[in-house]
């Protein structure tokens, strides 16, 4: 910050500004986020998660590159007085993998947690990406079965639906896939994360310049360039890759989509769901199926997920485990952008007293607290019209506005 006084002494609005990639939310916009945060966390509770709450910021390690997650130029990182790396979390499953390894080590069967956090990515402010997300996730642990895979789409889908979502489209793949692809074709370390930054940026010119220059069969390039069209029917597009590549990654992985599959079609959900086989995994901790969800009004995703089997481990307590974030702030921006939000929520009440009543005033508002009305304490001043205090109940999106004129008398304004 330059100078935050000028020369009449005013403060100069710079102090008002929030670094870029960080943003205030307010009023009505604070109050629906709030909302729907609470309705999804009531799904996951629903789905018996309980609750955990870890720290902003960790040591490094726990998100150090073997550990999969965001990259470390992407963190924001700083020093304890010891001279320790610290950094906010980028991703809430290394904190919550670490607690399992901690908390529960000796807990043979599942373990179910749930969240609501912020993460912080260190990405380019000018890109205009938020650098400060809100997420509500749930991991479960302890269990390898397709059934919770199966679990957490439909959780997924159900915590979408809670919020007032309707239209939004759920892809799933499997981590597997691309990794026994390029195995299959041999490809280096360097060639292959060539080719999934091509795949992953949509530069399909670009991927098929990449293979003309690698020696791979024409049954495996036929794989990689077709993959993102096949997502109509999961059994043709399990057909068209198992013609073309035999390898056993990949066939387990189509092995375990169709299970998938097979019990999402129980759950009813199979029309938020798209099997995408070309999708790639974001953080290289996932192991197994891979998701994220999609609608209209924003490009990112409203929710991701996947299983990450390995990741436990790492910490010192061999576990499977699966999970998955709704993105709360791009799902804000979704429903906004889809007028599914409340414009205006009006609640709660203020009880205007002139000070001479301040005793039936406070008397009043503890008997109203406690029958469960919201209420604001405002003493009225002599000098100002009760007009204006209606004004400002209105401003401050009040359902009433009740005005104690006497000991027993109280005239009720609402403005519903
Ligand atoms: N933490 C992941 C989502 C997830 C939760 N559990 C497994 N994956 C993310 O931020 O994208």
């Amino acid at each position: 910050m330059s100078q935050f006084k000028n020369t009449t002494g005013y403060i100069g609005s710079e102090l008002l500004h929030t670094p870029g990639g960080v943003r205030d939310t307010y009023g009505v916009e604070c109050e629906n986020k709030l909302n729907v945060a609470g309705k999804v966390h009531d799904v996951m509770k629903s789905y018996g998660f309980d609750d955990i709450q870890t720290p902003a910021f960790e040591y490094f390690d726990i998100f150090s590159k073997e550990r999969g997650t965001a990259s470390s130029k992407e963190m924001f990182k700083f020093f304890d007085r010891g001279n320790n790396t610290l950094v906010l979390r980028p991703d809430m499953t290394p904190p919550i993998a670490r607690c399992v390894a901690k908390y529960y080590r000796e807990e043979q069967m599942q373990v179910r947690l749930c969240y609501t956090a912020n993460t912080f990515v260190n990405t380019d402010p000018y890109k205009g990406k938020l650098q400060e997300v809100t997420q509500v996730g749930a991991e479960l642990f302890g269990d390898a079965s397709s059934d919770a895979d199966a679990e957490m789409i439909a959780l997924t889908v159900e915590s979408l639906l809670s919020s007032g979502l309707k239209r939004f489209q759920l892809e799933v793949g499997h981590a597997d896939l691309f990794r026994g692809i390029v195995e299959e074709a041999g490809f280096t370390p360097e060639e292959t994360e060539k080719l999934h930054e091509l795949i992953e940026s949509k530069n399909f010119f670009g991927v098929e310049d990449l293979l003309d220059n690698l020696t791979v069969s024409e049954g495996l390039k036929e794989v990689i360039l077709k993959l993102p069209d096949l997502l109509d029917d999961f059994d043709e597009a399990a057909k068209f890759v198992k013609e073309r590549c035999q390898n056993k990654r990949v066939l387990k992985a189509l092995d375990r989509l169709a299970k998938l599959d097979n019990i999402l079609k129980i759950y009813g959900f199979t029309d938020y769901v798209t099997i995408d086989l070309s999708m790639l995994s974001h953080y290289s901790y996932y192991t197994g199926i891979i998701f994220r969800a999609y609608t209209y009004g924003t490009g990112e995703a409203v929710a991701t997920g996947g299983r990450y089997d390995g990741l436990v481990g790492q910490f010192g307590k061999d576990t499977p485990a699966i999970g998955l974030a709704i993105v709360l702030d791009q799902l804000m921006l979704a429903l906004t952008r889809q007028n599914i939000l409340d414009e205006k929520l009006v609640s709660g009440c203020i009880l205007l007293y002139p000070k001479e009543l301040r005793e039936e005033a406070l008397n009043k508002a503890a008997a109203l607290r406690k029958s469960g009305e919201n209420v604001q304490l405002v003493r009225k001043s002599s000098q100002k019209d009760i007009d204006l205090y209606k004004d400002y109940a209105k401003r401050m999106n009040k359902e009433k506005l009740l005005y104690l004129k006497d000991k027993t008398v109280v005239e009720e304004i609402t403005f519903k």
